[in-house]
């Protein structure tokens, strides 16, 4: 209520028509303090004109207008809400059903939408009405309701479309919430303003409607309205008797009500933004990103592992293979791109692990296939993902909303933009707990605030809207809930690749401090090498969609083997030491879509072996205790051929 007054106050044109309309509403409430008559005593004279007594006259049998005027407001008001209610309700339900759940439920929608919207109004009201006589004001009601829905289910259809597409309503679907909950609590608040808009505009229909029926003599004359009134007016030769007034007023009432419903909707956009709301906010926001940036920190020098890998890993991919099914592309295309080849990898409880590689080397595909988000046309082939030893891409939708979240959680790429817009940050830390159980509200807070101290947020921002807080801010508010519910997993795939440096090591020891208080293992992807370095306990490099060393972090550092794993540290700048000048690596990895029967680095190898590293594959060897490579100039075991079939 008190937003919904600021709101007002600051939307000048919502606040006029909102005025017009509680005018109306405090006319038609308090009729009988302002006339001492009945609206359908005829004790009158006729046809008089205003005057003392009769502030806007009589009309042809002797009923006092300005009575009728403010009795008649009553069911107009009544009718216009209650059909705008119920139009709203039923467009509102249908075009979001459709836009959430697609194909043939949606089509199914839109024919029936379409139909509504191509039948001429004005007949099919006359028509339902006619079936519905005698009815009453409710059966005008529905009539209304009934042939007024079609165009807002058509507006918020396609709306919600959009908005079914963004990026926090898949997280929303990804951490386990229900589809009612998705459709309630995260696609309605953003469709607020054009739900409202779509009320009001109905609400007008409806009122221009009953006066249109009842003009016709389709209503129930025998009410009082401001149509009907319209109607005894036009019935009884009104203007050809020069009782103008008889017309005027309940005319002027209708005009009057559709400026008071069109002001108020010109004023939604600006009561429904929150971007009007806690400007100061923003300010505090800033000041304290100034202070933080003064004080950043030094590298972070704390890079001993938290957990030596157990015996047990936490996660357990094996021989997976994952990549994108694309149109054939003639003779040169299989129709798949194997962006993850063959891929086996464990992660230990407690452990972090860093993946590294090019741009393109199947990173972001590994995280989305062992985490079973690969959507389409992405595709698992082949291959195993076990958490805690159940294989995640095999379980049924149900259990997999049941283990997202609260088994393991993940952090992509700008994955800032998961945070719904018109929600409080506090709203959207509640969700992820409360789809998986938490209820008690004094639970839900404390943890919120403990979680927001954990990623480095003052808790007071837990009242802020997404847009109030910085890209940096943002991204912890993502870990944050990422964290909510401690668990044992968290894939986090460049999640500070968007931010500065200085935020993205903040927030990195940040992850990590959480990582050892927690317990918790972390997979991290970045192409930034050296930052791994310092954080992982083991760093995987992927190239070509496979993986071809892997070794404890200061191991990789200080012995890379594999000669693009050397040329990939060689290209960022050394953690001490001189300044350099650093290379990159000359050419480029091959196409994801062919396979080629040798190593995927022979093209760009300055220690390649012609006839045999591009004839065969090397096979991943372990070099040292968890060094393993998958290189010829270390082994000379071969990797079985592995895509026969490389052609479906
Ligand atoms: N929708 C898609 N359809 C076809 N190919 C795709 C699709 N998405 C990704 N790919 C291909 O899959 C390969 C691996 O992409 P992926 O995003 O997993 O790599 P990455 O190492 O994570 O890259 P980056 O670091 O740039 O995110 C790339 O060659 C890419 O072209």
């Amino acid at each position: 209520m008190k937003s919904l007054l600021t709101f007002l106050r600051r939307s000048p044109r919502a606040a006029a028509g909102a005025a017009l309309l509680l005018l109306m509403f405090a006319l038609a409430l308090f009729a009988p303090l302002l006339t001492p008559y009945s609206p359908t005593s005829q004790d009158f004279g006729t046809w008089l004109p205003p005057q003392a007594g009769h502030l806007l006259g009589t009309t042809a049998l002797g009923q006092d207008i300005w009575t009728q005027l403010l009795y008649g407001a009553r069911l107009t008001l009544l009718i216009g809400f209650a059909a705008g209610i119920v139009a709203t309700f039923i467009g509102t339900a249908l075009g979001l059903t459709a836009a959430y759940f697609g194909g043939k439920t949606d089509e199914a929608i839109n024919v029936l939408v379409n139909v509504f919207l191509v039948l001429p109004g004005l007949p099919l009201l006359i028509i339902a009405s006619a079936f519905l006589r005698g009815g009453g004001v409710w059966s005008i009601i529905i009539v209304i309701a009934l042939t007024g829905w079609a165009w807002g289910a058509r507006v918020l259809r396609s709306q919600a479309l959009a908005l079914r597409g963004r990026d926090f309503v898949s997280a929303a679907i990804a951490s386990g919430e229900r589809p009612l909950r998705i459709i309630f609590a995260e696609m309605l608040p953003n469709l607020a303003g054009l739900i409202a808009a779509s009320f009001f505009g109905t609400a007008l229909y409806a009122v221009l409607s009953e006066a249109g029926l009842a003009y016709l003599g389709m209503g129930d004359v025998s009410q009082v309205t401001w149509g009907t009134m319209l109607y005894w007016a036009g019935a009884r030769g009104a203007l050809l008797q020069g009782a103008w007034w008889w017309i005027a007023a309940p005319g002027l009432m209708i005009a009057l009500l559709g400026t008071a419903f069109a002001l108020i909707n010109f004023g939604i956009d600006e009561i429904t933004n929150p971007r009007i709301v806690n400007a100061g906010m923003g300010r505090r926001r800033d000041r304290r990103r100034a202070g933080r940036a003064k004080v950043a920190p030094a590298l972070a020098a704390t890079s001993a592992p938290a957990t030596a890998p157990a015996a047990a890993p936490l996660l357990a991919v094996s021989h997976l293979d994952a990549g994108y099914l694309t149109p054939r592309t003639g003779r040169a295309g299989s129709g798949r791109v194997r962006a993850v080849r063959d891929v086996s990898l464990d992660i230990a409880p407690g452990e972090f692990v860093g993946l590294a590689g090019e741009s393109g080397c199947g990173k972001s595909t590994l995280a989305f296939a062992a985490t079973r988000l690969l959507e389409a046309p992405g595709t698992v082939f082949g291959g195993e993902s076990r958490l805690s030893g159940q294989d995640l891409l095999s379980l049924s939708p149900e259990e997999l909303r049941r283990v997202r979240w609260r088994d393991y959680s993940v952090v992509f790429q700008a994955s800032m933009n998961i945070l719904n817009p018109v929600l409080r940050v506090r709203e959207q830390v509640y969700d992820a707990m409360q789809a998986h159980g938490v209820k008690d509200p004094a639970r839900l807070e404390a943890r919120a605030r403990e979680l927001f101290e954990l990623v480095g947020i003052r808790p007071d921002y837990l009242a802020a809207y997404p847009h109030q807080l910085s890209g940096g801010m943002k991204q912890r508010v993502v870990i944050a809930i990422a964290l909510a519910l401690e668990p044992k997993l968290v894939v986090m795939d460049e999640p500070t690749t968007a931010l500065d440096v200085v935020v993205q090591r903040q927030i990195l020891q940040e992850i990590d401090a959480a990582r050892r208080r927690l317990g918790i293992s972390v997979v991290f992807i970045t192409h930034d090498l050296s930052l791994l370095v310092e954080m992982s306990d083991r760093i995987a490099i992927m190239y070509a969609g496979e993986i071809i060393e892997e070794a404890p972090a200061a191991d990789l550092y200080a012995r890379p083997l594999h000669p693009y794993t050397e040329r990939l540290m060689h290209a960022f700048p050394p953690l001490d030491g001189p300044r350099e000048r650093r290379g990159g690596i000359p050419g480029r990895p091959p196409p994801l879509s062919a396979d080629s029967p040798g190593c995927p680095f022979f093209d760009r190898c300055p220690s390649r072996m012609p006839g045999r590293c591009d004839t065969q594959k090397p096979a991943s060897v372990e070099i040292a205790p968890g060094h393993r490579v998958a290189c010829f100039l270390h082994s000379t075991a071969v990797k079985p051929q592995e895509y026969p079939d490389a052609a479906d």
